[in-house]
């Protein structure tokens, strides 16, 4: 089966309830008919009822038995501007900025929505810069306990590739942490390992990505993903994680054999831990476009609720897969 089929067969065992706040976007739409045609999700939108009607009934598709909620007439507004200005009074929020923000700001809504458990989880990014997802998600949800900061991991399914885990890997930071320093590589190879074993299922192998495999190339920049791999070692043991390591050493293991001989990752690596946002953001889309791989987030690990972005470039079925993953990981909370 399908990578993604196989989560949405696990959504639909318990099924929790999603908020989509983009109600504006048509793809939106769309996602939110196919989930509910599929049964992998309740759904809760954050708009202006009859606007999406409107826009179902334009695009000819089902929305019934979904759940709207205004900002407006919600009831629960009064609760979240309380709750809100409480959470982010010391760093200069007041009542009426709370108030201001939530019925203007639909991802401030559904965060809260998401705190007050009046939804299990949050999808949006698909006509918001990730930077206006994340930052409401990151200040209201915060870190889970037991976690050294909060990433952003992208699964890739690649069609006829027999690398990874039957080509499905795990990318990571694809979204977040834009230079990590080593002991934040380190922790995001930690989280990436547990998002691997909850989504993807087999165990995971750990590559620290470089341009250089076991000292072929000398600069500070490999320095760091040789500091982030010791320190992974050392805090984390039981990960099975190795670095640095090139790509091509990382994932095929024929070129593991003559560039990192006797590692216990090159070759069989499924997970894959970029230096930096520039390489991972890079990689996924290259990934994603030329090799035509099935590319679902950027989800978050170590964040304390399922809060998952989506690139503005995504299709409604990309939307879908992500709903499906974030009931999952509601699912595992
Ligand atoms: C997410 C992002 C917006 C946060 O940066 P910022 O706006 O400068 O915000 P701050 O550093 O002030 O952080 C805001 C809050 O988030 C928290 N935070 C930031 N990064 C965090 C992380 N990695 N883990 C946990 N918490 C984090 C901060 O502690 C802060 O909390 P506080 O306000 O309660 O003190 C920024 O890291 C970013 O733009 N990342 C790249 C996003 C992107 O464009 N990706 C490419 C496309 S996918
Ligand atoms: C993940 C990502 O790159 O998001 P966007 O394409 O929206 O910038």
């Amino acid at each position: 089966m399908k990578f993604i089929d196989e989560i949405k067969a696990r959504a639909k065992q318990d099924v929790k309830t999603i908020v989509l706040p983009e109600t504006r976007d048509k793809r939106t739409l769309i996602a939110a008919a196919q989930v509910l045609k599929e049964g992998t999700a309740k759904i809760v939108m954050v708009g202006d009822e009859e606007k999406i009607k409107d826009g179902a009934h334009w695009l000819d598709v089902e929305l019934d038995g979904i759940t709207v909620v205004n900002p407006e007439t919600s009831p629960k507004l009064d609760e979240y501007v309380n709750l809100l200005y409480e959470l982010r009074k010391k760093k200069g929020m007041t009542l009426e900025s709370a108030r201001e923000q939530l019925l203007n700001n639909y991802i401030m809504f559904g965060v809260m929505m998401v705190k007050c458990k009046d939804a299990d989880g949050m999808v949006a990014g698909c006509c918001h810069a990730t930077a206006d997802v994340l930052r409401p998600s990151l200040q209201i949800l915060k870190t889970a306990p037991g976690t050294e900061l909060v990433s952003g991991f992208f699964i890739l399914d690649v069609p006829n590739c027999e690398y990874g885990e039957h080509g499905t890997f795990l990318f990571a930071d694809c979204g977040l942490n834009q230079d990590p320093n080593a002991e934040e590589m380190a922790a995001i190879a930690h989280s990436s390992s547990k998002s691997f074993r909850n989504l993807v299922g087999g165990n995971p192998i750990i590559a620290m990505l470089s341009h250089s495999t076991k000292g072929s190339a000398k600069h500070p920049l490999v320095d760091k993903v040789v500091e982030a791999t010791r320190i992974a070692h050392e805090k984390y043991p039981q990960l099975v994680i190795d670095g640095e390591l090139q790509t091509d050493a990382a994932i095929v293991p024929e070129v593991a054999k003559s560039k990192a001989p006797g590692s216990e990752v090159a070759g069989k690596a499924n997970v894959l831990v970029f230096p930096n946002l520039d390489c991972g953001n890079i990689s996924y889309k290259l990934v994603q476009r030329l090799a035509k791989a099935e590319a679902y987030g950027p989800m978050l690990q170590g964040l304390s609720s399922p809060v998952n972005d989506l690139s503005r470039g995504c299709s409604a079925e990309d939307i879908t897969g992500v709903i499906a993953l974030t009931a999952v990981q509601a699912q595992l909370q």
